[in-house]
């Protein structure tokens, strides 16, 4: 049997991210094809301009819930602990800007996943003593799927957490693709988040297939 952070690492091998914004197909085509190419988790994100709200995005939610809970596919709702809450969502990821985690962690309970993005040594370390599962670390690479992303960092800031000793799962995230993606296994992640290398690929199985791959046999040497 995995230790929680053991089966959490699992989780975090293939982390894809979507929103309606982000597909070239429609979203549920979109996932389908995701999970058939094995991704690992699946981070419900509707953000952005021409980003759905209200009824419509709780309804594509629940849509891309039910296919995440047919697959056996967690769910995990970015930013907005209410929706999480409301769907009984398998958790939640939330940013320095979002709700603290300590207070996510008390709200939701011990069961539920909280993923937090941390782009320094000290943000890291609060997210762990805050109770967070796993940190979401980026952008490695430049990305054009967030407006008010960071300064691309590199592999730089994952590797000095795990230089530091931290032991916390790790997800590198922004700008991955199946080219780029050894050096962020080899820092340290566990694995990656990706929106655009699955959503807008030409063929969705096979990119992430391909992705998954090069995440499993990235840290051989
Ligand atoms: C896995 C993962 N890592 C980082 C992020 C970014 O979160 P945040 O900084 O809160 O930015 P938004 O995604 O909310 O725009 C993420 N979503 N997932
Ligand atoms: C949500 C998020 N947080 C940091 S970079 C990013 C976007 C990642 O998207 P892509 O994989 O298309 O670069
Ligand atoms: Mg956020």
């Amino acid at each position: 049997m995995l230790s929680r952070s053991e089966h959490i690492r699992e989780l975090l091998k293939l982390y894809f991210i979507m929103g309606s914004v982000n597909c070239r197909l429609s979203p549920a085509d979109t996932l389908l094809q995701a999970v058939n190419g094995g991704i690992t988790l699946f981070q419900f994100r509707e953000k952005g301009p021409g980003a759905l709200s209200g009824a419509a995005a709780v309804d594509l939610a629940r849509q891309l819930q039910g296919i995440c809970r047919q697959r056996g596919i967690p769910f995990i709702v970015n930013d907005d602990i209410g929706l999480a809450e409301m769907l009984d969502a398998d958790g939640v990821h939330v940013g320095q800007e979002d709700e603290p985690a300590a207070a996510i962690r008390r709200r939701l309970g011990a069961d539920k996943i909280v993923g937090v993005s941390a782009h320094t040594l000290e943000e890291a370390q609060q997210a762990v003593s805050d109770g967070a599962d796993y940190l979401g670390v980026g952008p490695v690479y430049p990305t054009s799927s967030k407006e008010d992303a960071r300064a691309v960092q590199g592999t730089q800031v994952i590797e000095q957490l795990r230089r530091s000793g931290l032991s916390i799962p790790i997800v590198g995230i922004g700008g991955i693709t199946a080219d780029n993606v050894t050096p962020v296994i080899r820092a340290g992640a566990d694995g990656i988040s990706v929106i655009s290398a699955v959503a807008q690929a030409p063929e969705i199985t096979g990119a992430a297939r391909h992705l998954l791959h090069k995440v499993i046999t990235s840290g051989r040497t």
